[in-house]
């Protein structure tokens, strides 16, 4: 299938650009229940808002779901239940993924095909990512940037703390040089890939891919981030995530 058939709105000669989605997490700050993924928003399973939030993007052209070791078949299932729209076609492949994030994304870039230049790693939990941001994230990866992340300003001063009971303070860094960064984050495919075969995955691996890439060396490029690119860790953020998606479909019709 040529790239053009796959996603017949990329421009011709555009790098081939994939997503990865890192769904294999239990959710355990969510609750007892379903695999926080599988969870419903607005009636819909919040990895295929995921999905299209990422299939949305014009230039990708592929979305690799990392779904739980145990959940492959039941995650392909609930994506073929959901299919695109075709003003949002892309190619979709499910893998297993591991016991920690960096081992699940792990997974993800090695089932890349070789002809991916562009890869997207976002976490299924952050569901409601504008188009513009992924754009923005990719544009920037196009533009010569090794790695890129979406960031945005702390609302809360940051307190550095000693692991005792009960914590004692230890610095107050200056919260003007703080991001708190999200996801999509976009990396030059190679660079990716290297930090993911070199970085050690022991205990709970590291919390994000560009941090792997930066312990390489490399540039990191920050973009605008979003406050709706907000990731679904704890109750609360579940009902933030269906008012904001409740105000999508009464303003945007989606
Ligand atoms: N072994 C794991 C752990 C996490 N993730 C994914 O990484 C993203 C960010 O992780 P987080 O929000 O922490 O999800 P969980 O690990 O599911 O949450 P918790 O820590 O509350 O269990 C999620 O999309 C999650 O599915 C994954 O693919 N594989
Ligand atoms: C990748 C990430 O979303 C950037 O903020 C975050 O580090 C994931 O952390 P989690 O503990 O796996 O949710």
């Amino acid at each position: 299938m040529s790239d053009e058939t796959r996603n017949p709105s990329r421009p011709a000669g555009d790098p081939r650009t994939a997503a990865v989605i890192p769904a294999a997490g239990r959710g355990t700050r969510l609750g007892p229940g379903t695999p926080k993924a599988l969870r419903p928003l607005g009636g819909i399973p919040m990895l295929v808002h995921a999905v299209r939030a990422m299939a949305r993007a014009r230039t990708v052209g592929l979305v690799v779901v990392v779904a739980p070791p145990d959940g492959v078949a039941e995650t392909r299932r609930l994506l073929d239940a959901h299919p695109l729209p075709d003003s949002e076609s892309a190619e979709l492949l499910v893998v297993p993924g591991g016991d920690n994030r960096q081992r699940s994304v792990r997974r993800g870039v090695e089932a890349l095909p070789p002809d991916v230049e562009i890869v997207l790693v976002h976490d299924a939990a952050r569901p409601l990512v504008p188009v513009d941001t992924v754009e923005d994230v990719i544009a920037a990866v196009r533009d010569g940037a090794p790695a890129v992340v979406p960031a945005l300003p702390l609302s809360d001063t940051v307190k550095e703390v000693e692991p005792s009971a009960p914590e004692r303070v230890v610095g107050t860094p200056d919260r003007a040089r703080l991001r708190a960064v999200q996801t999509p984050q976009g990396f030059d495919r190679d660079v990716l890939a290297a930090a993911h075969r070199r970085v050690t995955d022991e205990g709970d691996g590291a919390t994000d891919d560009a941090g792997m890439v930066e312990r390489l060396g490399h540039d990191v490029r920050l973009v605008p981030g979003h406050e709706e690119a907000f990731k679904v860790t704890r109750p609360l953020d579940l009902v933030l995530a269906e008012a904001v998606l409740a105000r999508r479909r009464a303003t945007d019709g989606f």
